[in-house]
């Protein structure tokens, strides 16, 4: 281990030695631990690191320039919807999906890492609940959806297949999320098929370029973004994993979205028909300044220009059709081919660009007293999981319906959008949705049944309360058989059990 005058040589060197300043009042086991962080982070990568996160920090903040002029909607040609084909095509990219993954061809893999800053909580997001009838939390909600994918696969092609789930997680949510996945009994998947891996963390940076200490004994971190994927990818040896799996086909998503489709056999069918090595799932976008990336072409290349880097012109720029001209909404759903991300993490890794946040981070200040700042006082530098899409040499994007697979979970309930209370009024007016489709009738709570046309309540709510647990039901499929012509009380939950119960005899 390097002693501590190695670790302050090399720190002056780097113009970082102020990180050891507290160094003589700790006690042997913090001191210890501030070294090794220290020495871990390597003084040239971390003089390096403030450098350009000084550097970045100083251009002006918000909208990239000069892009208006770089920037085309993708071509058509590029896109598929899953809205706007017909049934027959839908089918059959359903059934080569299915196919996929009824070979043990497709993985799942979760961008976990996050903090959940906005949501104001100190728990992986994953581990949330909107307060849904059943109180299932996101995980549980992804875990239902992997088991239903697998049976409904195996129902079509008569296999026994796996759909493997890889989770990166960060120091922040690695511990908690073990602990909370073991204290559920993995939800009943096999432990060896889920495979938990840590994403790197990155110092956070004064804007004049020094290493913050957010304790006497210890360097600020943060995770590096979600495209931190790439390197973790290479640190964990999670590509040979799914090598010695058979994986070729892996589907990327963000923790937060309720309505999120677990290696959607719609969505994998038509990326591996198209040949595509990199895919993304979009939305149309609900109006022009909603927080999420678009999915476009800069100088050419398919391209995701993230919200807070386009400019609220370019944003409300509307078409020929009178809607928003980038109007293809990203909702962190990507589909990549092993091969993709085996030259991704080889070869292009170290170009991913780094994009600035300004963020509070709480600081120890020259007393060693802690501060936790009202405004933006450090620079913390991310990757973006898109930005390879650049790379991509054969890209395609697909439409899906917002109501039926978008709704993220970013805010807490103080906000308008995108916070528990929407993302539960969601995930619930769609199961209402369903059950009307297969047939049942709803009783409000005086026992009078609902009209058909009951549309939802003023506030959002569906007019009765009906939850659908995915382990009955992965996207509305095969609900006939419990639901046609019942007349049901709201609140109904129709888990396995009642399924069970619900069940003609005959099936
Ligand atoms: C770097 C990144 O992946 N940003 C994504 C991601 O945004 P966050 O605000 O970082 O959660 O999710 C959005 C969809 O919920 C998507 O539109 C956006 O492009």
């Amino acid at each position: 281990m390097d002693s501590e005058r190695d670790v302050r040589a090399q720190l002056q060197r780097a113009g970082q030695d102020h990180l050891l300043r507290f160094c003589a009042d700790l006690a042997p086991e913090a001191r210890a631990a501030l070294l090794a962080e220290l020495a871990s982070l390597e003084a040239d990568a971390l003089r390096e690191h403030c450098q350009r996160a000084a550097a970045a920090g100083a251009l002006a903040p918000g909208p990239l320039p000069d892009l208006a002029a770089r920037l085309q909607p993708l071509p058509p040609e590029r896109v598929g919807s899953a809205i706007h084909c017909d049934q027959e095509t839908r089918l059959r990219w359903e059934e080569e999906g299915f196919r996929q993954i009824s070979l043990n061809k497709v993985a799942v893999l979760l961008l976990a890492g996050g903090q959940g800053t906005r949501l104001g909580v100190t728990y992986p997001k994953g581990m949330y609940q909107v307060g849904l009838p059943s109180q299932k939390t996101l995980y549980q909600l992804q875990a239902e959806r992997i088991r239903r994918v697998q049976q409904l696969a195996d129902q079509r092609q008569g296999t026994h297949c796996t759909v493997p789930w890889y989770i990166m997680t960060s120091e922040f949510t690695l511990g908690p999320t073990i602990k909370f996945f073991k204290e559920h009994d993995f939800f009943h998947l096999d432990p060896t098929n889920v495979v938990l891996f840590e994403q790197r963390m990155l110092p956070a940076v004064t804007f004049e370029g020094k290493a913050i200490l957010e304790r006497k004994d210890k360097v600020a971190m943060a995770p590096d973004g979600n495209g931190g994927l790439y390197c973790a990818l290479a640190d964990h040896q999670i590509l040979e994993d799914m090598k010695q799996r058979g994986v070729e086909f892996v589907h990327v998503y963000c923790v937060d979205n309720i309505l999120v489709r677990l290696a959607d056999p719609v969505f994998i069918g038509f990326c591996v028909l198209q040949g595509a090595d990199c895919g993304a799932k979009v939305v149309e976008k609900a109006y022009p300044e909603e927080p999420v990336g678009v999915v476009c072409q800069v100088d050419g290349v398919p391209q995701v220009v993230e919200y807070s880097e386009i400019s609220p012109e370019i944003a409300g720029q509307l078409g020929a059709d009178g809607g928003l001209l980038y109007n293809a909404g990203n909702i962190c759903n990507h589909f990549f081919t092993r091969g993709f991300l085996d030259v991704v993490t080889r070869e292009f890794e170290p170009l991913l660009r780094l994009h600035v946040a300004m963020k509070k981070v709480p600081y120890v200040d020259e007393e060693g007293n802690l501060v936790k700042p009202l405004r933006p006082n450090g620079i913390k530098m991310e990757k973006f999981v898109f930005d390879v899409f650049q790379f991509a040499k054969n890209f395609v994007a697909f439409e899906v319906c917002r109501e039926e697979e978008f709704s993220p979970l970013k805010n807490d309930d103080t906000a308008d959008r995108d916070n528990p209370s929407t993302c539960r009024r969601a995930l619930l007016a769609q199961h209402y949705r369903w059950a009307l489709q297969a047939g049942a009738h709803f009783l409000d709570v005086h026992g009078v049944q609902l009209t058909e046309q009951s549309g939802l309540l003023p506030n959002g709510d569906p007019p009765a309360i009906c939850e659908i647990s995915p382990l009955v039901s992965y996207s509305g499929e095969g609900l006939e058989m419990y639901l046609q012509g019942r007349q049901l009380q709201s609140p109904f939950i129709l888990d396995e059990d009642q399924a069970r119960l619900l069940r003609p005899q005959d099936c």
